[in-house]
């Protein structure tokens, strides 16, 4: 098969990568809609960010995210082990570049929850990256979702509103929209994308 031209993508040319970015506005339910695909689906590869968020109850270090300073964040930089990364809501937050490349390079489907500038910067290098856009059902149900998580003070919730209305008037930068009404249905439309050919 003839290689073809993967621009500045540092895939080899004879790979087919199969990259799927989930991107949506904080609370819209990425990391559920995630977690229930993986549930059903344990074989299926998500990237661990680097985020110098603290951790909520329940997240674990290396599992929901690798948790480090700024000092550690700003290593990871220089040493070029972020394929990108970005500033979200007063928090740093990057994918490591080695662990994708990997998969990407063993032909296996690869899935990075990130946020929208995250999002273009994938774009930028990875031609054929498939992006997907996770709507709310409605504003208020987005809003509904973030207050409702309890996770977050209302300073924080203010912040993350803010960038919402800057992600939802991003989505037709997206090439899929899945509109979360129902955890289960997304997750079975997001796994048939990130399976297409
Ligand atoms: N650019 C980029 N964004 C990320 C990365 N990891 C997580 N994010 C995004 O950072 C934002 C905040 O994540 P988080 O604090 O976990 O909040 P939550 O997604 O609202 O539960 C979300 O939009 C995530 O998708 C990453 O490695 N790179
Ligand atoms: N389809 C859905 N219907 C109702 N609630 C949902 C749905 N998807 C997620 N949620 C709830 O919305 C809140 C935010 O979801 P979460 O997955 O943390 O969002 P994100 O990762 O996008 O910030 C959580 O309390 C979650 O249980």
């Amino acid at each position: 098969m003839a290689a073809t031209s993967r621009g500045t993508s540092p895939v080899p040319p004879d790979v087919r990568p199969r990259l799927t970015v989930l991107s949506g506005p904080s609370g819209v339910g990425k990391s559920t809609v995630v977690a229930h695909m993986r549930s059903v689906h344990p074989e299926v590869w998500l990237s661990v960010s680097a985020t110098t968020r603290k951790p909520r109850p329940g997240e674990r270090n290396g599992v929901h995210y690798f948790f480090v300073d700024d000092e550690e964040f700003d290593k990871l930089i220089a040493n070029g082990e972020l394929l990108e990364w970005a500033e979200f809501a007063g928090n740093r937050y990057g994918t490591p570049r080695r662990a994708v490349l990997d998969r990407l390079e063993a032909g296996e489907p690869v899935l990075l929850e990130i946020d929208l500038q995250g999002a273009r910067l994938v774009r930028q290098s990875m031609d054929d990256a498939r992006l997907v856009f996770l709507a709310p059902p409605s504003w208020e149900e987005l809003v509904r979702r973030l207050t409702g998580r309890g996770t977050e003070a209302p300073e924080v919730i203010e912040r993350r509103l803010d960038a919402a209305k800057v992600e939802l008037a991003a989505e037709a930068e997206f090439d899929t929209t899945l509109v979360n009404t129902s955890v289960e249905d997304v997750a079975r439309e997001l796994l048939a994308l990130m399976l297409q050919a």
